[in-house]
């Protein structure tokens, strides 16, 4: 476990289950994220990883089982109870898509400060504050600038913060969406396959980002991703998600060498992976 890393993990997702009519799309998946830590979500094509995250942030609700946010300050959320915008702006918890959604018109840093000002209007009192000018209000705006400059810094972008952000360069936009995202403070980071599209020097790029969000913010993070050269290196724990169930749960070396993983990507039975891997030279 990484230095940091509390015994409570961040997110503790327990028996979840969710149904599309008579398809089971999550079967009865429990698994753990914890702070400081990159857990990777894997699996096939049509596994249930997104499925997963969607329950987690609240755009499905579960058919069955729990999921439980528990802050660093000790509070604890139960999220498949909570709309997705407050899971969000009280629970801690952002993400990213697969499918960059920015806002291609505002610039840069207008990006990271809308995302913040949807943290400011969250609750009734802030509302009110922003319509009155509150000295408060001011203060917190003052905040918000001073955080998205620094996460400007961090993901490399301070020269493009007057950029309309559709403008810029498709790695870059990664970069911006994930200071976006940790512009809000989250204590769980979820991303939706984060380095697809990027070459290999970007890659590296955001592999050392996300390691350093873990070391200095602390922050859990969660992702999904088919990269696997990606996975092994930066993830600390793997879970491998097949048919909608929990096929392998470890370190990466474990898993990666598991015959149920091997047998589920190569899309064989188990009985014959040893077979499939003298085939193909594995
Ligand atoms: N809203 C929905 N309505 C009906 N079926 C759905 C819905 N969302 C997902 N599914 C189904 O649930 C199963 C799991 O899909 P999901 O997108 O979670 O898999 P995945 O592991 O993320 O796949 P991929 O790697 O291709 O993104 C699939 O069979 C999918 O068609």
């Amino acid at each position: 476990m990484s230095a940091g890393a509390s015994d409570t993990p961040v997110l503790k997702v327990e028996h979840l289950t969710m149904r599309f009519g008579g398809l089971v799309a999550v079967d009865d998946v429990s698994l753990e994220a914890r702070r400081g830590e990159i857990t990777a979500l894997i699996g096939p094509n049509g596994a249930g990883k997104t499925t997963v995250f969607n329950c987690i942030t609240g755009f499905y609700k579960p058919t069955e089982g729990m999921i439980i946010l528990t802050q660093a300050n000790g509070r604890r959320y139960l999220l498949e109870r909570m709309d997705d915008h407050v899971i969000n702006a009280t629970a801690g918890v952002a993400r990213t898509f697969q499918n960059i959604r920015l806002f291609p018109g505002m610039t840069v840093l207008e990006n990271l400060m809308v995302a913040q000002h949807q943290m400011l209007t969250a609750g009734p009192a802030r509302a009110l504050g922003s319509l009155i000018g509150l000295a408060a209000y001011k203060r917190a705006e003052a905040d918000a600038l001073s955080l998205a400059i620094h996460w400007l810094e961090r993901v490399g972008l301070t020269a493009r913060a007057d950029q309309a952000a559709g403008d810029l360069p498709y790695g870059d936009q990664r970069r911006l969406e994930i200071a976006r995202a940790m512009c809000t403070r989250p204590e769980l980071l979820c991303l939706d396959e984060p380095a697809a599209g990027l070459n290999a020097r970007e890659s590296d790029e955001l592999n050392g980002l996300l390691r350093s969000i873990c070391t200095e913010e602390n922050t859990a993070i969660l992702l999904i991703e088919h990269d696997m050269s990606v996975v092994m290196r930066i993830s600390d724990h793997v879970i491998v998600l097949d048919h909608g169930s929990v096929i392998a749960d470890g370190p990466p070396d474990e898993v990666q060498n598991d015959e149920h993983v091997i047998a589920a990507y190569l899309g064989v039975p188990d009985e014959e992976v040893a077979e499939v891997e003298k085939e193909v030279g594995a």
